[in-house]
């Protein structure tokens, strides 16, 4: 053993830490261990096993879809999942399930991966499209609303889309490709949007109590529900991400040494300047910590609501039947205001006219979704 590393010493390079033979290739992002390819392929695959066998997130016998994008998270999930699957006997029945926004020079293109790898890793596709659903594509909605508000529209939308394919294959879950840092990214922006520090010095003032734990309770349940590996289980399909903990510099090596066929091109119609700084924010952090990523879901998952907090009733879209908790779901008022030429009256820019106008100022405030948040 010795020798083998001096040997390896005295060609200029490492000995992977795992087996102690290969020649190290690899710098794990997340432990900084210098590994051969094989012993990360391992390491990276056993992890995400470990995640999905101590959260329980299958059962025997599950029909689970893989949100497919065509993108590197994705991609990588829909490959894994299926080793896992074969590997360890999980006797799961899995579907790729991609949601066509219409967006031209985008997921036109991501499509095309998809039904590549629907025949490279011989997994069913469900393809559902938003001009199926709505009536509308993307392109046609950033037309009337412009570059500002559109990833609102989008991310309601495809929420929805998800669930309507999730339906349409008859699945019990559905699986999405975030990642850790996605997550670690959504808790940051959630505090950054919700700026707690203000909220939690104005809440010890009794006159602002009640509009101060409003707020509070809807923030700590974005963030509760943004670092939850299931959501959903009140809802009609539950959502599990098995990449809670995988960094996504490991997906893209991962990825890369795999030669997986994946799509890599960022949305046109989301230049969010704002989530991108808090992406390069936690990049940095992660240069100098690399458990930075982890930390902050850790920190994430210790707001919790408390089991006494009144959550609101959850009921049904008196239009369109999906579950709402209010008088009709939010794709059907965001629809409403396109149909009647008043595209902005769901995003909380006019309360007018709208049979759902009901919501409170507190949870207006905090709706405007971009694309890429955890909530879709
Ligand atoms: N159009 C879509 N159809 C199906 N699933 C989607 C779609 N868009 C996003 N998803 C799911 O949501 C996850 C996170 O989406 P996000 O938009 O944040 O993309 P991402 O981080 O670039 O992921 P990916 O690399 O898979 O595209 C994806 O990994 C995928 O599982």
């Amino acid at each position: 053993m010795e020798g083998e590393r001096e040997r390896e010493r005295k060609r200029g390079g490492r000995v992977c830490c795992v087996c102690n033979k290969e020649r190290a290739s690899v710098k794990r992002p997340k432990t900084l261990q210098h590994m051969c390819r094989e012993c990360f392929f391992d390491a990276f695959e056993s992890e995400i096993h470990q995640v999905i066998i101590q959260n329980s997130l299958f059962t025997a016998g599950d029909r689970v879809a893989i949100g497919a994008s065509g993108g590197k998270d994705s991609t990588v999930l829909a490959y894994v999942l299926s080793k896992l699957n074969r590997l360890h006997n999980y006797g799961l029945h899995l579907f790729l399930l991609s949601v066509d926004e219409g967006i031209t020079g985008y997921r036109d293109d991501s499509l095309q991966t998809v039904h590549r790898n629907h025949l490279q890793y011989q997994l069913p596709l469900q393809v559902v499209s938003y001009k199926d659903l709505y009536g509308w594509t993307m392109d046609q909605i950033v037309d009337v609303i412009g570059f500002k508000n559109n990833c609102t529209f989008c991310g309601v939308f495809r929420r929805q889309a998800l669930d309507r394919g999730a339906a349409l294959l008859k699945v019990d879950k559905l699986v999405t490709g975030h990642n850790a840092d996605d997550i670690a990214e959504t808790v940051l922006l959630n505090l950054l949007r919700g700026d707690v520090a203000r909220f939690l010095l104005s809440s010890i003032l009794p006159f602002s109590y009640s509009a101060s734990f409003s707020f509070l309770y809807f923030l700590f349940r974005r963030l509760s529900r943004c670092t939850s590996i299931t959501t959903g289980e009140d809802g009609p399909i539950p959502r599990c991400k098995p990449f809670k903990y995988t960094y996504e510099k490991e997906i893209v090596m991962y990825a890369y040494f795999k030669k997986l066929d994946y799509f890599s091109t960022e949305c046109i119609y989301s230049p969010n300047a704002y989530r991108g700084f808090a992406r390069e924010f936690i990049k940095d952090l992660e240069r100098i910590r690399p458990r930075a990523i982890l930390d902050i879901i850790k920190s994430g998952e210790n707001f919790r609501i408390s089991t006494t907090t009144k959550m609101p009733e959850q009921g049904t879209c008196q239009r369109c039947g999906y579950i709402s908790s209010q008088k009709w779901c939010k794709a059907c008022v965001l629809l409403d205001g396109l149909n009647r030429g008043l595209p902005k009256l769901g995003i909380g820019r006019s309360r007018g006219g709208s049979e759902n106008g009901n919501e409170s100022k507190v949870e207006k405030s905090i709706q405007g979704k971009q694309c890429g948040t955890l909530d879709f």
